[in-house]
């Protein structure tokens, strides 16, 4: 069964159609992308996804159960989490105390316990998990504001981590990267796609042909092609899309 679905999805924004009758159809396990030219609808469908945006028409299943009204907040507890642009980090706190508060947030302690001695030890052995997993166990100690870029995303990511997600939407995870954030980026989102489902929108096709199981292209808020990379990437559709932008 697959765990996320949505049929005939569609959004208008003042009549203009941004997503256009959209099946959209992600297997558990995968590390599916999501690619097409700007415009094409992309944020707007991974908006719905989340229910940060409502859909005009159709569908969204998660693990089966129609998600297509549920609030955001309530999807992200379900277990579809969006992770990257939505800065889930507190820069002037450490990197430790941040997924410290991501853990205790999803465990809904409360704030009078949070302060408590045995709150601020109880998680240390899944933080310690969790950055190492992200490659973040030597900063712990350090503040996330002083962190490189690409590290502030593996905090990000690591903080998405903390809330245990079935799936993690991920918005252009390499945007604003150098080339060794992006190679040690792919890295950790292949293994953490070891583990966990993955959609992702990116521009970067060299880090979807490397890191992506399946592929849909968008244009104009429609789906043109799915596949594997060398499936879309040899569509002519796919091609024209490229070549033209979003204006052919
Ligand atoms: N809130 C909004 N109000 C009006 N139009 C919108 C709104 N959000 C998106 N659109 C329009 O919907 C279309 C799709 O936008 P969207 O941002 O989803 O595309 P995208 O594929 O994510 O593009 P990019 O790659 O440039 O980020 C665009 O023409 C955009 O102008």
């Amino acid at each position: 069964m697959p765990i996320l679905e949505t049929r005939g999805l569609s959004r208008e924004f003042n009549g203009f159609v941004a997503v256009n009758n959209v099946d959209f159809t992600v297997s558990a396990g995968s590390l599916h992308a999501l690619i097409g030219p700007n415009g094409a609808g992309k944020s707007t469908l991974f908006n719905l996804l989340t229910r940060f945006l409502s859909p005009s028409r159709g569908t969204i299943r998660f693990k089966g159960e129609d998600i297509s009204n549920v609030p955001a907040a309530s999807v992200a507890r379900k277990g579809l989490v969006r992770s990257f642009q939505i800065s889930s980090v507190f820069p002037h706190l450490s990197v430790h105390e941040n997924i410290r508060i991501a853990l205790q947030s999803k465990d809904r302690e409360t704030f009078s316990f949070w302060r408590s001695d045995s709150a601020l030890s109880r998680h240390d052995a899944e933080i310690m998990a969790l950055l190492t997993e992200v490659g973040l166990a030597d900063y712990s100690r350090r503040l996330a504001v002083e962190l490189p870029y690409g590290r502030k995303r593996a905090l990000e990511l690591a903080t998405t981590l903390a809330m245990r997600p079935q799936v993690i939407l991920l918005d252009e995870p390499m945007a604003g990267m150098g080339q060794e954030d992006i190679d040690r980026t792919s890295k950790l989102i292949r293994r953490v796609g070891e583990q966990t489902t993955i959609v992702m929108v990116e521009h970067n096709l060299s880090v979807v042909a490397d890191i992506s199981d399946r592929i849909t292209v968008l244009r104009r808020g429609e789906v043109i092609a799915e596949g594997s990379y060398a499936e879309i990437s040899s569509d002519r559709e796919v091609q024209q899309a490229y070549i033209g932008g979003s204006h052919d």
